[in-house]
């Protein structure tokens, strides 16, 4: 790629300058912009590669950005710059098609780092080879029931073609479920390619997935490939299905059905070859009950579903996938912390995660960026995350008795060892883990109480 061309969208002038000079430095061209307005003109006028812009703006929001910019450049990542307290507003904007979020006060390591990923997905998505996406992603399963249960799905629709419907929030997965899916079938040295349904402009959303001719609308200068064309034999993830138009869930019938599609604008058909896994975070039968999306789609496309659970109801993965994101960012960033201290871990559990996974990724990469210590400690946590209204209430049987067994006053230890023998399945290793003691302690321990197994 040339010289990355940036836009930064923000009302702080200071802030554009600071960092347009940290951009500059790392051998990125930016311009700013400071409202809506100003945006929307340089987005008009010139092509770029990243815009980077701040949620509130005094004439508008990112959101506002976010939409003109998939408009006029689909491909063109953005990322939306947020106070914690819109953390809401950045799962939308994620479904609205923004790259990521980043959190204030920015920290620039922490945003060069998603502004090289997001130029990173471009150039993957602007080269569509006939390589398959190796990003090295990990997967982790999870150690509970239900990330058993969609494990062992994954692994029993994965050689076979039928449609898969992944359902879920923003944020849990959906998409590495998808990816999984594919590196598990005999799809796995074809393409994979991601596109979010969500951020397809109506106008042009059948050009993105079919193609156009050149001339077959203003603005159709060249000819061009669509993503089923571009994937081939590989697998098709098409994220927010519930977002594409009457008109276009139409012609991806008909893809579906005849096996064949047609260029926007063009008489030759070609062949559909791919494979198509799905994804909405909407209830789709009731856009089917209201009318809004077509039911004889939503059974080709719902041949076989699975859900994925909110973050915060599995209690049970949850510090599993928090140790997770940990050793990645560690490793990424080259430092030395260990783990999480028990006070996180009880905020950990309490609070909500509106934006699942992908939110507790950032917090804890973020956290490892500012930690000075071999532990997290909550001072490099958003204070938003434990302020009493972003907690969920906590029933008696969601205690976090069975987190960290030297906190728990109130309960006697027995109990405390059986409740979470019974959330761990009987399982020792994990029942140590869960109560932060190690397999001797906890043996000891049975012994002492008597608790036979
Ligand atoms: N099984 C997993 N193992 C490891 N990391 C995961 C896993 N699932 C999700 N993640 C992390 O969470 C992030 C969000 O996941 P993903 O993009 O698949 O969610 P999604 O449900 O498709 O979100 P959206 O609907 O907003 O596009 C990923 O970038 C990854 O870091």
């Amino acid at each position: 790629m040339d010289m990355p061309r940036l836009l930064i969208v923000d009302d702080d002038t200071s802030f554009c300058m600071l960092l347009q000079g940290f951009l500059k430095r790392k051998g990125f061209e930016a311009d700013t912009a400071h409202d809506y307005e100003k945006a929307s003109q340089s987005l008009a006028k010139n092509a770029y590669d990243l815009v980077l812009t701040d949620y509130r703006l005094p004439d508008g929001t990112g959101i506002d950005v976010l939409k003109e910019s998939k408009k006029l450049a689909p491909a063109t990542v953005v990322i939306l710059i947020t106070a914690y307290s819109d953390i809401r507003v950045a799962v939308e904007a994620v479904k609205l098609g923004a790259f990521e979020y980043v959190t204030k006060p920015v920290n620039s390591d922490e945003l060069f780092h998603v502004i090289r990923e997001g130029l990173k997905k471009r150039e993957t998505s602007e080269k569509k080879t006939k390589e398959p996406v190796r990003n090295g992603r990990k997967f982790l399963v999870g150690s509970s029931e239900e990330a058993r249960k969609i494990e062992e799905h994954i692994r029993v629709v994965a050689p076979t073609d039928i449609s898969v419907l992944i359902i879920g929030d923003s944020g849990t997965g959906k998409e590495y479920v998808a990816r999984r899916i594919h590196e598990l079938s005999k799809r796995k040295k074809e393409p994979f390619v991601a596109v979010d349904c969500g951020a397809l402009h109506p106008d042009i959303a059948a050009s993105e997935l079919f193609g156009h001719v050149k001339g077959s609308f203003t603005g159709a200068v060249n000819d061009k490939t669509g993503h089923f064309e571009a994937v081939g034999e590989g697998t098709i993830f098409l994220d927010e299905i519930g977002n594409l138009s009457y008109d276009v869930q139409m012609k991806l019938l008909r893809a579906i059905h005849e096996r064949m599609g047609r260029k926007v604008g063009g008489n030759n058909e070609f062949p559909i070859k791919a494979r198509i896994i799905a994804a909405t975070n909407e209830n789709l039968k009731k856009a089917v009950d209201e009318g809004r999306f077509r039911e004889d789609l939503y059974h080709r496309l719902n041949e076989f579903n699975m859900a994925l659970a909110p973050l915060r109801e599995r209690e049970a993965d949850l510090m599993m996938f928090a140790q997770f994101f940990l050793e990645d960012a560690v490793a990424e960033f080259d430092k030395f912390i260990s783990g999480f201290d028990e006070e996180v871990q009880r905020i950990f559990i309490r609070y909500e995660w509106p934006g699942n996974l992908r939110e507790m990724r950032n917090i804890i990469r973020r956290a490892v960026l500012l930690s000075k210590s071999d532990r997290i400690h909550r001072e490099v946590l958003p204070e938003e995350i434990y302020r009493n209204d972003s907690m969920k209430n906590l029933s008696d049987d969601v205690q976090p008795v069975v987190n960290d067994l030297k906190e728990v006053k109130n309960l006697s230890e027995k109990e405390a060892i059986l409740q979470a023998l019974e959330k761990t399945r009987y399982n020792k290793t994990k029942t140590a883990k869960l109560l932060g003691i190690d397999r001797k302690t906890l043996y000891n321990k049975l012994h002492l109480y008597d608790i036979e197994l």
